[in-house]
């Protein structure tokens, strides 16, 4: 184990390596995108589409191969028909034609049957697919640093998590199966007619190149119509997202009328761009539709004409027209499919985006276990700049022994929350190092590093649940016994006593049924059975009154007495008794003498 200031140094090569993966620019990011296997990252968007599709081709196939099958069933019912009329009903056989019908019923029962498990095959896979895709993302959104989180909407976000997301799961897992089955079917039906007219089969598909052609002219017109329904329904989510989050600050500035006009104006542009993609789907759908109705009218009159002169038997005629219709479906079925094509790249460009976000971090391939037991924690030289050419940290250094409590004081926006998140690896420094115990915080896993470093700071995050699931969150096992000490020593027995479920208590989904002072208890508990070595104070009491803020103040110090304490505040009275206060401007620590603290505010 290396010894104090052995840790991994900067130009050790296994920091090379992460510092070049993470300044490579995010445009050459193609590698980077997390695989469902965790193998090689595929380099293009529709590949890392396609690698979620690949562990399911089993199903898949199995459910194409039952679809082929389908197809051939539903093929043999007009020849049966033409079987039933020609050589049953005309021909005045009774016994054929019982035996036709029941085999027409074997045959319809077959199909439904082929079907049914299809469909439970399809649909499992398809689940499946999209599930592993979501996890995935969902896995890559939590490796993001604070200033994803800071940037982006949560709505925006969550809309590519969902809509988008699924429909390039749509399209991957549907589209090959969709085209193979139409092209099957087309192929079947066409080959079909020709056999029984292929005179005939020319009359019905003289339309055909018309269509595609009309297809083909509206495609950018429905796109357009289409991605305006997608933005249009994202907005309307994302603003539920933001307002419902921010619901206080509504109600608290009477803007409730203004919030609920603004709705009205969403919905009104989304009702617009609604019905212009609805009316487009209707004039578009039924143009071909119109154009087919034309085949099938100069089918019937030419295929009629030659039933009358006797060149056609009327079974044929009756199976032709019933192979046109099959036809007609996967024919716009495979021009949908380009049309969908294009629907799916806008979608899968707006996960791309999403997963071309890179992490500010990235573990080490052998990390280090931190030694537990002590918190000494170094500081050396650290910069950091949040944005290139205006660094926030100039080479800010602090040497805090274990066991030490000391104090970093600094106005606002001086960086003192851009140092806490380097000290728990939200952040890699981009010159300078920090050590915990010797160790460089790089060469440890960002988990293992976050189980010996505990933050308290000023919001305290509760998540739907109850009050024992947020002690618990994070923690592999917890018994009750250890849960209730924490709880006694947070000093949160009393008030759960009075709870009629106590622990059990759900807490609602924004926690706003709590006090900021039961918050801050909770977050408290939930430090404790961390038993972190190094806790970092981030104005921990800024939101309670003075009374409650010493009486907290005093826990703290009493419950982690011994353990390595940084408090961090704009306010010198919160850190009169720390052993050192270092004042943090201009991007550097300085020794703040004791007898200078009481100035500082
Ligand atoms: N994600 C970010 N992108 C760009 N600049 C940022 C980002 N986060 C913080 N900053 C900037 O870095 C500087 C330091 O911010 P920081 O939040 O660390 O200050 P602070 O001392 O904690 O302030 P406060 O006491 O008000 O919380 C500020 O100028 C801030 O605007």
């Amino acid at each position: 184990m290396p010894g104090p200031g052995g840790g991994l140094a900067a130009d050790d090569p296994a920091l090379t390596e992460q510092a070049s993966y993470l300044l490579r620019p995010s445009s050459h990011m193609g590698e980077g995108l997390p695989s469902p296997t965790g193998a090689p990252m595929p380099s293009s968007s529709p590949r890392w589409a396609w690698s979620f599709v690949q562990p399911h081709r089993a199903a898949l196939l199995l459910s194409f191969g039952l679809s082929l099958v389908g197809v051939a069933v539903g093929l043999a019912q007009p020849w049966l028909t033409k079987r039933i009329v020609d050589d049953g009903l005309m021909a005045g056989d009774a016994n054929l034609l019982v035996t036709l019908a029941i085999g027409m019923v074997g045959v319809g029962l077959l199909s439904n049957l082929l079907s049914g498990v299809n469909r439970w095959v399809y649909v499992r896979a398809s689940a499946l697919v999209l599930f592993a895709m979501r996890e995935s993302l969902y896995g890559h959104l939590q490796s993001l640093p604070p200033r994803f989180y800071a940037t982006w909407s949560a709505g925006d976000v969550l809309s590519r998590l969902d809509g988008d997301l699924a429909e390039v799961q749509r399209f991957a897992v549907d589209a090959p199966l969709s085209a193979v089955n139409a092209i099957f079917t087309l192929i079947g039906a066409v080959a079909l007619m020709a056999l029984l007219d292929p005179a005939l089969t020319l009359v019905a598909f003289v339309l055909l190149p018309a269509q595609i052609l009309f297809l083909r002219g509206v495609r950018p017109w429905v796109e357009r119509s289409t991605r305006a329904v997608r933005e249009g329904a994202a907005g309307v989510s994302g603003f539920f997202v933001q307002r419902l989050s921010a619901i206080k600050l509504i109600q608290s500035v009477g803007a409730e009328a203004q919030e609920s006009r603004r709705l009205a104006g969403l919905n009104q542009d989304f009702l617009t761009s609604l019905l212009r993609q609805q009316m487009m789907s209707f004039a578009v759908g039924g143009v071909p539709g119109l154009m087919s109705s034309a085949s099938t009218a100069a089918v019937f009159l030419w295929g009629g004409l030659r039933v009358i002169e006797g060149g056609l038997s009327l079974g044929a005629l009756i199976a032709f027209t019933a192979y046109l219709g099959r036809a007609t479906g996967p024919a716009q079925t495979l021009l949908g499919l380009v049309t969908a094509a294009q629907r799916t790249r806008v979608s899968l460009d707006r996960v791309t985006e999403l997963l071309h976000e890179r992490p500010a971090v990235l573990p080490p391939a052998q990390p280090i276990e931190p030694p537990s037991g002590g918190g000494a924690l170094s500081v050396e030289g650290v910069v950091f700049a949040h944005e290139a050419g205006s660094p926030v940290l100039r080479g800010l250094s602090l040497d805090v022994p274990a066991g030490a409590k000391i104090g970093v004081l600094g106005p606002s926006g001086a960086g003192k929350s851009t140092l806490v998140d380097l000290l728990h690896r939200h952040y890699d420094p981009q010159a300078g190092r920090i050590l915990l115990n010797g160790i460089d915080l790089r060469a440890m896993a960002p988990a293992a590093l976050r189980a010996r470093v505990a933050v308290l700071g000023q919001d305290a995050p509760l998540l739907p649940g109850s009050i024992a699931d947020n002690l618990r969150f994070g923690l592999q096992r917890v018994d009750e016994a250890v849960l209730r000490e924490a709880v006694a020593a947070a000093q949160l027995s009393d008030w759960l006593a009075r709870l009629p479920r106590g622990l059990d208590t759900p807490v609602g989904a924004w926690a706003s049924s709590l006090s900021g002072g039961q918050r801050q208890r909770i977050a408290l508990a939930r430090c404790l059975l961390r038993q972190p070595d190094v806790l970092v104070l981030d104005e921990p009491v800024s939101a309670l009154d003075a009374e409650s803020a010493v009486r907290l103040s005093a826990e703290i110090d009493r419950l982690f007495a011994g353990r390595t304490r940084i408090v961090i505040s704009h306010r010198a009275e919160a850190l009169a008794d720390c052993a050192a206060v270092h004042r943090l401007e201009n991007g550097v620590l300085r020794v703040d003498s004791s007898d200078r603290v009481g100035e500082a505010a």
